[in-house]
């Protein structure tokens, strides 16, 4: 549905985004010249930054695609070229959420520790493999742990407009704001730029009042009530239980629940749900201290993302660290990417900080995009060999 038709390269539109589709999820007044967007997911069309963040890896998947039929001296077959890309940009992905997502989220220690499987190794193969390793979703992943909406604020930041920002729900289902002119750099330069906010369990205004509001309409859903109430269409244990099954010392009284989460949390919850033990998942885990006192989420949460991410790792026999999907070669460039780098690669960002997960810091500072690839852009020459 995205590739153009046998060529390597993928379908876009002028300004080098996503290309256009059918009406999906009922789109906000989808013209011909401004219609709903096509992804894998239909779901792309939710927000803007969405349509960003999917354009930027479709740019870099057409750059990679480019450079390999250029530079190939056989001149590979267009599938040879696609299917090279599609490995390369797979092989980034893999190591982007693993080497800068997963330890913000769970902390270094969880990351790192040895039992876990996740810590990435800096050289030679992994070899992680397992053929019992069961890599499907877990319904606690989808259901709760991994809806870090707590991270979103009111409004996407539209960088390079003097740090304008427009309020969140003008960009739901909403086609007229994407075809803006520059509005997908902008966004790209600015999401990269702000800071999230607090994980914890208060959510910005837009997310509880305005999920999928109209224009014409006050108000839209509650995000955190549909997250509740999705683990109990999905009939997820409740929080006590998940604690239980993750080990973790249990939550029997209103003084365990402060422990695990603050007395205001406790208070909050204990003063909705009538037993303890009825407490939902999604609602105690939001609640939680962070794990370690230095992860995002809390302890439950992060007992299922851990378990998550081992098995996507552990079960998926084409993980780019495993000896039959790299050469060495090709596997050390790979190890080089960054976040950053595809962003300096593939918009006009000229500067940025090089972490990009993480805010502008003294020990994370903002570099130009020049300095960022000269560390950690990847060579592709690497991988003509496999085009001969
Ligand atoms: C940035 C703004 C975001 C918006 C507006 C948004 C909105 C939504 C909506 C409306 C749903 C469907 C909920 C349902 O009906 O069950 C959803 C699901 C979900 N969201 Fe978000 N979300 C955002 C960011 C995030 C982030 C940062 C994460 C964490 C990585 C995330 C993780 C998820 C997950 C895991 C699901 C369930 C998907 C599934 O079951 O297939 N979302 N989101």
């Amino acid at each position: 549905m995205m590739r153009i038709n046998e060529s390597p390269l993928m379908k876009k539109q002028d300004v080098v985004m996503v290309p256009g589709g059918a009406n999906a999820l009922s789109c906000v007044a989808p013209s011909a010249d401004k219609p709903c967007v096509d992804a894998g997911d239909v779901r792309i069309n939710l927000h803007t930054g969405l349509v960003a963040l999917h354009s930027l890896f479709l740019r870099e998947h057409n750059r990679i695609a480019k450079f390999l039929v250029d530079r190939s001296p056989a001149g590979p077959t267009d599938e040879m070229a696609f299917q090279v890309t599609r490995k390369i940009v797979s092989a980034m992905l893999q190591h982007m959420a693993f080497k800068e997502l997963l330890p913000l989220i769970l902390g270094k220690k969880i990351y790192n520790d040895p039992r876990n499987g996740l810590a990435l190794k800096e050289n030679g193969f992994a070899n992680s493999y397992g053929s019992d390793v069961d890599a499907t979703v877990m319904v606690e992943f989808a259901a709760a742990a991994f809806r870090l909406h707590t991270l979103s604020g009111n409004e996407l930041p539209l960088l390079m407009d003097n740090g304008t920002e427009t309020p969140f729900f003008l960009h739901f289902f909403n086609p007229n704001m994407w075809y803006k002119e520059g509005v997908l750099d902008k966004l790209i330069a600015g999401m990269a730029r702000k800071r999230a906010q607090q994980f914890d369990a208060d959510f910005s205004f837009v997310f509880q009042n305005q999920m999928y509001k109209a224009m014409d309409k006050p108000m839209g859903f509650d995000q955190l009530a549909v997250n509740i109430q999705r683990g109990r269409d999905h009939g997820l244990p409740t929080y006590p239980q998940m604690r239980k099954l993750c080990g973790l010392p249990p939550i029997n009284d209103v003084s365990d629940l402060q422990r695990a989460t603050s007395a205001q949390n406790a208070a909050s919850l204990t003063s909705v749900y009538s037993h303890i033990d009825d407490t939902d998942f999604y609602a105690g885990g939001i609640s939680e201290k962070p794990v370690n006192n230095e992860g995002l989420c809390g302890p439950t949460f992060a007992c299922v993302l851990t378990e998550q991410f081992r098995r996507l790792k552990m079960g998926d026999r084409f993980f780019y660290e495993n000896d039959n999907v790299l050469t060495p070669e090709q596997l050390t460039e790979i190890r080089r990417v960054s976040l950053a780098s595809i962003m300096c690669l593939n918009s006009p960002i000229d500067k940025l900080q090089a972490r990009v997960l993480e805010a502008e810091s003294p020990t994370n500072p903002v570099m130009s995009c020049k300095d960022i690839l000269a560390r950690s852009s990847v060579r592709l020459e690497p991988f003509l060999q496999k085009m001969m």
